[in-house]
């Protein structure tokens, strides 16, 4: 097995890579054109026990403090194992396929098996990330959160703006988990800021991010959006996070947190993200990625059947009947293995 802080490096070409710790599966560098677009603090630990502060910490089975285990979850402190590349795709782009499935300490906090795979595509400007959770047990049901924790790296956090949370309600994390609305069109940050925003958009545009560029955040089956910063007040809370660094960073953050996923046995469920640098090719739109709730293969030939017709009149359409494509194939594979239990 690899060892605790060892990493994976995709290489698309001209200094285009991102690099993946084995510790929570945790991406801890994705730079475009040799520029770096995600935050990690000059103090975080790669002791392969405490999460890393910063860059994607994969936040699962829960969000946020929990009496049974590590404030959000131990998916970010396990250790994570490859299952497929770094490969080269014919499109040029390249992937890797990571998972991890429960052992001992998981079930000692959280006794339920669970196996998840995160699979990752390095883009010319674009990283998909495409998470999947399993449930291989043939009569538990158990219910989680997912998000992935993203921290980008920004000059000044103040002159960032993100669109797309007017009008959703969020919980607000620093007044007690009142709920409110968001009134403003895009969001600034001036203060120590910590919200929970529901059922927000599949896309949110982060301005003023590196050199000034923006960041398009696509999602699916991802309805909230966390949006982080400790600013001053609280950052020295935070051992692992210099007291000066908070302006460069802005987490936003997709996740399923404010409502459980309730995953029956014998299911998967599946969500993804893509985040994509300024001047972006049109065809990397959402709707190319397919995530779904699969519930079992009697569902599964019913949405088939019934419901295939609809989804793609919806532009989001079911993987079973997509061309051929290395992420659609993918689901495929995903989705036969599950049928195959
Ligand atoms: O220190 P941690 O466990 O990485 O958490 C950092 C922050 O993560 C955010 O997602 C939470 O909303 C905050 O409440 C939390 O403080």
């Amino acid at each position: 097995m690899a060892a605790a802080t060892s990493v994976v490096l995709l290489d698309r070409g001209n200094n285009t890579t991102c690099t993946i710790n084995f510790h929570g599966a945790t991406v801890v560098s994705w730079r475009v054109n040799n520029q770096e677009q995600l935050f990690v603090s000059k103090a975080a630990i790669f002791d392969g026990k405490a999460p890393i502060r910063g860059g994607i910490p994969v936040v699962f089975p829960h969000f946020g403090p929990w009496s049974y285990g590590p404030n959000h979850g131990f998916a970010r402190v396990t250790q994570w194992a490859l299952e497929k590349g770094p490969e080269r795709l014919p499109s040029g782009d390249v992937e890797a396929i990571f998972y991890c499935t429960d052992n001992e300490w998981t079930r000692s906090i959280w006794n339920y098996q669970f196996r998840l795979t995160y699979r990752l595509i390095l883009r010319e400007k674009e990283l998909h990330f495409i998470i999947g959770v399993y449930n291989p047990s043939k009569d538990l049901t158990f219910s989680f959160n997912l998000l992935l924790h993203t921290y980008f790296k920004v000059p000044d956090v103040r002159r960032c703006q993100i669109t797309g949370l007017h009008g959703c309600t969020f919980i607000d994390k620093t007044r007690d988990m009142v709920i409110y609305q968001e009134g403003r069109e895009s969001v600034t940050i001036g203060e120590w800021t910590d919200r929970i925003y529901q059922n927000t958009p599949q896309e949110h545009i982060i301005t003023n991010v590196v050199s000034g560029r923006k960041m398009r955040v696509q999602k699916y089956n991802f309805p909230d959006t966390v949006v982080w910063n400790p600013w001053s007040d609280h950052s020295k809370d935070f051992s692992d996070l210099g007291e000066d660094e908070y302006p460069n960073m802005i987490c936003v953050e997709s996740g399923h947190v404010s409502s459980p996923v309730v995953l029956l046995p014998g299911t998967a469920f599946e969500a993804s993200q893509i985040l994509q640098g300024e001047a972006i090719r049109n065809h990397s739109k959402i709707n190319h990625l397919n995530p779904i709730l699969w519930t079992n293969q009697d569902q599964c030939q019913q949405l088939k059947r019934k419901k295939c017709n609809r989804q793609i009149s919806l532009k989001h359409k079911l993987f079973i009947l997509h061309e051929p494509d290395p992420i659609h194939q993918w689901s495929r594979d995903f989705l036969e293995a599950l049928m195959n239990q």
